[in-house]
């Protein structure tokens, strides 16, 4: 099938102090996060100026793979729209159609399936073609792609470049502890198609993790989460990785390697939450620590999404590690399956 455009749609993040504030309304707008939690959070962003690193990170991303399309032959311009922040995806999809494209495709950057990661995204689509009304291009989402080869390859040389940071005498002794963004476990048994047994978002992050550490001839790790967010009553996955690390500690361990496969790009929860969070409490407990880059500057990655975007111009099988479902292709924000990773709204107090 032909299509005449690629958007790359992303979470979005601040671009100056002035930002936070407005930015992190949009992102928890009817979400029951606790004010408490988004005066944090806000602090977070402003120790780094008010600036997110992810718009420049996925900037990057955008240049590797318009000249991985070029290298193609494959002639399609590449945009770029958020959820949460400019450029806003309902924007992005007017200045497509503004410049006549009828039918793109989207690569959404995030891995996995479940409602924030997979879903919701399909909710930006249907939210920015709705306010766009008739003559909006048809939009057609990218699978997920946690156990493509390449992303699986990209994240264990990034394993291996960080166990060689580790002082010599401490790498026996590491333990390699891989994260992902928490979410809450409700949200969690809802990931998946309706008729399914849920726990589709926990599953995949397994998975590569497993396919990761497998790379790399690890056999022993560690799957944990990070970023929680949400009121303290409401149970997310555990265990954070900040308090995992006395465990980590306690199991003899001299040293850490974590691995973020949970994200795509080095965006203010990794660099928050890991470099310096995560980093400090290593310290306190006497371990050494080092955190492993993330794909998305990769060559490896580019190429991924070239050949997802190949799976549809060319008919290109489906290169997948595991016999795990990777889902997530929709046309136009219709979930894949039905009721697949349906919101879990929380109850408002
Ligand atoms: C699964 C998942 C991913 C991975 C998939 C993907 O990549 O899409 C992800 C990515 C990201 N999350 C990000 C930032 C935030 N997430 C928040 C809040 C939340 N995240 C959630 C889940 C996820 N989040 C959830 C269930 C909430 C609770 C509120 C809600 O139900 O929506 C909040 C609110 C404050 C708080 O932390 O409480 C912020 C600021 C940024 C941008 C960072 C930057 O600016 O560099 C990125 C890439
Ligand atoms: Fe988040």
């Amino acid at each position: 099938m032909s299509f005449d455009a690629l958007m790359v749609l992303s979470f979005g993040g601040p671009e100056g102090p002035d930002d936070v504030r407005p930015f992190l309304e949009n992102v928890t707008r009817g979400r029951g996060v606790p004010p408490e939690r988004l005066d944090e959070v806000a602090e977070h962003y402003l120790h780094f100026g008010g600036v997110s690193p992810l718009n420049r990170l996925n900037q990057d991303i955008i240049a590797a793979v318009e000249a991985e399309l070029k290298r193609w032959g494959i002639d399609m311009p590449v945009y770029f729209g958020n959820r949460n922040w400019h450029p806003l995806v309902e924007d992005t999809v007017a200045r497509m159609a503004a410049d006549g494209v009828h039918r793109a495709l989207v690569l959404a950057t995030s891995a996995y399936g479940g409602y924030s990661a997979c879903r919701q995204y399909d909710e930006d689509i249907v939210r920015a073609r709705t306010a766009f009304g008739d003559g909006a291009p048809d939009l057609v989402k990218l699978r997920q792609f946690f156990d493509h080869p390449l992303f699986v390859e990209a994240a264990a040389d990034a394993v291996r470049g960080a166990y060689d940071e580790l002082p010599p005498n401490t790498r026996d002794a590491a333990r390699l502890v891989f994260t992902a963004h928490s979410i809450p476990t409700a949200a969690d048994a809802a990931a998946g198609p309706a008729e399914g047994d849920g726990h589709r978002y926990s599953r995949q992050v397994a998975e590569a993790s497993r396919l990761v550490a497998e790379a790399v001839g690890v056999p022993e790790f560690d799957v944990v989460w990070q970023s929680r967010s949400g009121p303290p009553q409401v149970p997310w996955l555990e265990p954070d990785i900040v308090d995992h690390l006395e465990t980590v500690r306690a199991g003899g361990a001299r040293a850490v390697v974590v691995c973020p496969i949970g994200f795509v790009s080095d965006h203010l929860e990794v660099i928050w939450d890991l470099d310096t969070e995560a980093r400090q409490r290593a310290g306190e407990l006497g371990m050494a620590f080092t955190r492993t880059a993330t794909v998305g500057p990769d060559p490896r990655f580019a190429e991924l999404v070239v050949e997802l975007v190949r799976e549809h111009t060319e008919g290109l099988p489906a290169r997948k590690c595991s016999s795990l479902p990777a889902a997530g292709c929709t046309v136009n924000g219709e979930p894949c399956a039905t009721g697949c990773c349906a919101p879990v709204r929380p109850r408002s107090s």
